[in-house]
C-alpha cells in the first residue's frame, strides 16, 4: 500500500482549534462565487485519472476513515445504533484487510453520528475504540426551534458522551442576509459545545446562491466553527461537487486570512466509492493532502461504507459479493 493510512486514535499534534473571529462584515461584502466557473471546475474532477488504478484501494481504506457512519432515520432504534457501532468497530471484514497485507492496520471511521437520543447508546457500544459520537443537534434538520432549545440540546449531547456536534444554521438568516444574527447564533452553539468540535451544517440546498453558500461559510468560520458541513441529507439537493469547490475555496481564503485550517464535511447522497473518490481528488487538487485527514476531512453517509466495501472485495477477487455479505444495519 503506498498511501499511508491514517490512524484516527490520534489528532494531528499541530492542529489548532478555531478560536472564532469578530464578524468581519467588510470580508462578507466581498464575498462573490461565479456559478459558471465552478461548473466548468467541477466538470473537471474526476476527467483524468487522479488516483492510479493501483493506489485506488488504498485510497479506498483511507476512504474508510474519513466517514462519519451516520443513521439519521424517523425510525432509528438502539438496535439499529448498536449495530452501526459495532459495523464501525469492524469496517472492513477482516479477510479483506489480510488479503490487502493491512490486518494490523487500524481501520476505523472518523466517528458514528446519530441523533441526541441515541448518543448514550453509541457511546456504550463504541466503548474503548477510540471513535467519537457525533451528535446532530439544534432541531436537525430543520433548526427551528428556539435558541434557548437548541443550546440545551448541544449540552445533553455533550452531557451524554458527544465529542462532535454537527448543528444546522437557520437557512432564513442567510435568506435575508442577517449574518449578525447567524454569527451570534453559531458563536453562542460553539460556547455550548465547550471542548466537543463543531460542525457548522449550511442546507446549502436550500441557500438559493453560491454567493450565499460562500457568505455563510464565511459567517460560521469567524463564528468558530471547527468543520463547515454541507447539508443534512434531507434538503432535496445535498452535496454536490459544485457546492464543494464554493466551500473549499472559501475554506482556503480563511486559512490563508487568519492561518487557521477549517475541516469540510459533505453529507448527504454520497454513497458510492467512485462519489468517495472524486471529493478526495477534489479535495487533494483544491487544498492538497493535508486536508485528507479526519481532522480536517469526513463524509457525511449512511450507505458508502457498503460500496466501498464490495469495491474493495472486486478490486481482490474481480468479482462483487452478495449483498448479505456486507450489512450495514
Ligand atoms: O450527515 C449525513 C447525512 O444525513 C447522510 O446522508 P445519506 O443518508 O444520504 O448518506
Amino acid at each position: 500500500m503506498s498511501l499511508k493510512v491514517v490512524d484516527n486514535s490520534v489528532a494531528a499534534p499541530t492542529h489548532r482549534r478555531n478560536p472564532g473571529f469578530p464578524l468581519d462584515l467588510d470580508w462578507v461584502g466581498r464575498v462573490r462565487m461565479n456559478r459558471s466557473a465552478l461548473e466548468r471546475r467541477a466538470g473537471t474532477i474526476g476527467a483524468r485519472r487522479t488516483v492510479k488504478k493501483d493506489h485506488q484501494l488504498a485510497w479506498l481504506l483511507k476512504a474508510i476513515t474519513l466517514i462519519d457512519l451516520t443513521t439519521l432515520n424517523a425510525d432509528d432504534t438502539a438496535g439499529r445504533v448498536q449495530r452501526l457501532c459495532a459495523k464501525a468497530r469492524h469496517p472492513v471484514r477482516r479477510e479483506i484487510l489480510a488479503e490487502l497485507g493491512m490486518a494490523d492496520r487500524r481501520i476505523l471511521p472518523g466517528a458514528v453520528c446519530v441523533y441526541h437520543s441515541f448518543v448514550k447508546t453509541a457511546v456504550e457500544a463504541l466503548d474503548g475504540t477510540g471513535i467519537p459520537v457525533a451528535a446532530v443537534s439544534t432541531a436537525f434538520p430543520h433548526g427551528l426551534a428556539p435558541v434557548e432549545t437548541k443550546l440545551r440540546e448541544i449540552e445533553m449531547s455533550v452531557e451524554d458522551g458527544a465529542e462532535e456536534i454537527d448543528i444546522v444554521i437557520e437557512r432564513g438568516m442567510v435568506l435575508r442576509g442577517d449574518w449578525q444574527a447567524l454569527y451570534d447564533q453559531v458563536r453562542a452553539f460553539r460556547k455550548a459545545c465547550g471542548d466537543a468540535h463543531i460542525k457548522t451544517i449550511l442546507g446549502t440546498g436550500e441557500l438559493a446562491t453560491q454567493t450565499n453558500i460562500a457568505k455563510a461559510s464565511l459567517v460560521c468560520m469567524l463564528a468558530g466553527a471547527d468543520f463547515i458541513k454541507t447539508s443534512t441529507g434531507k434538503e432535496k439537493v445535498n452535496a454536490n461537487l459544485v457546492t464543494s469547490l464554493t466551500m473549499i475555496r472559501m475554506i482556503r481564503w480563511f486559512a490563508e486570512e487568519t492561518g487557521i485550517e477549517i475541516g469540510y464535511k459533505p453529507a448527504g447522497g454520497i454513497a458510492t466509492a467512485g462519489d468517495a473518490l472524486k471529493y478526495m481528488a477534489l479535495m487533494k487538487e483544491e487544498l492538497g493532502t493535508k486536508w485528507l485527514q479526519p481532522h480536517l476531512f469526513r463524509f457525511g453517509a449512511s450507505s458508502l461504507l457498503t460500496d466501498i466495501e464490495r469495491q474493495l472485495e472486486h478490486g481482490l477477487t474481480g468479482h462483487y459479493a452478495a449483498d448479505y455479505r456486507q450489512p450495514l444495519v
